[in-house]
């Protein structure tokens, strides 16, 4: 993984982290949000998935281990790989306004990513409990070749989610910066609560 040799002025971006249990809806809400606020939505997950599936990529196989098991990826990959995907677009496109999808997952990320890279504008953040989430997870299995839709990795990431991934909100919210969303309800009714935090926090 080559680092773009560009830079931009972290005044410039913004920065929403996405952030909620696994399948709490996170990237669904996301398409909806790139579609009406002009935000440019880069999933963590996605990203290190096409890096894995890249020939030649020298994290391919720890990559692929680390999501099977549920695990978080060592933060310097995935930062390389969020910057590098920030540089590419705004280079591309001029566009500076990002949601980081399923990530920071880990304190160690979140201080790392904001201090290098930017500050975050504030977390969005999907509430869920774990029986509805294993229930969307599970059917989403059914289609999705997620090699961590399983029964077996779903467990490892409800875990990993309440020991790593739940203190990174809690620090959040100590800052002010969480606007958290019910996402127990409809896909149409939890976007209705998202719009109301974008359009109060962009006036
Ligand atoms: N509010 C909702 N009600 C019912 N189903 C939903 C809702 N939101 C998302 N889903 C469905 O639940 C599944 C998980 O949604 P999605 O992939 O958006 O979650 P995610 O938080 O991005 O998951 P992950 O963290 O695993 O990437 C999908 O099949 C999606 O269609
Ligand atoms: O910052 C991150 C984001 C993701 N991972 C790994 O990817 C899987 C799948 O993530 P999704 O957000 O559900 O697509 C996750 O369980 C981790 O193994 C990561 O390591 N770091």
């Amino acid at each position: 993984m080559a680092p773009i040799q560009t830079t931009f002025d972290p005044k410039d971006v913004t920065v929403v982290f996405v952030l909620g249990g696994p399948g709490a809806g996170k990237g669904t809400q996301c398409s909806n949000i790139k579609r009406d606020y002009d935000f440019v939505h880069l999933s963590a997950g996605d990203l290190l998935r096409d890096e894995q599936k890249r020939e030649g990529s020298e994290y391919g196989e720890l990559i692929q281990n680390y999501i099977r098991d549920g695990l978080i990826v060592p933060m310097e990959v995935t930062i390389a790989l969020l910057e590098n995907a920030m540089k590419e677009v705004i280079n591309e496109t001029g566009k500076k306004r990002f949601l980081i999808d399923g990530f920071p997952r880990k304190m160690d990320q979140a201080n790392k990513f904001e201090e290098t890279v930017v500050e975050s504008k504030f977390v969005l953040y999907f509430t869920c409990t774990e029986e509805t989430l294993l229930d969307r997870l599970l059917k989403r299995g059914e289609s999705s070749g997620r090699i961590d839709d399983n029964i077996e990795s779903i467990r490892k990431r409800f875990q990993v989610f309440k020991e790593s991934s739940y203190p990174v909100i809690e620090a959040f919210e100590a800052k002010d910066k969480v606007r958290q969303i019910n996402s127990e309800q409809s896909i149409e009714a939890v976007y209705s609560e998202v719009k109301r935090v974008f359009d109060e926090a962009l006036l």
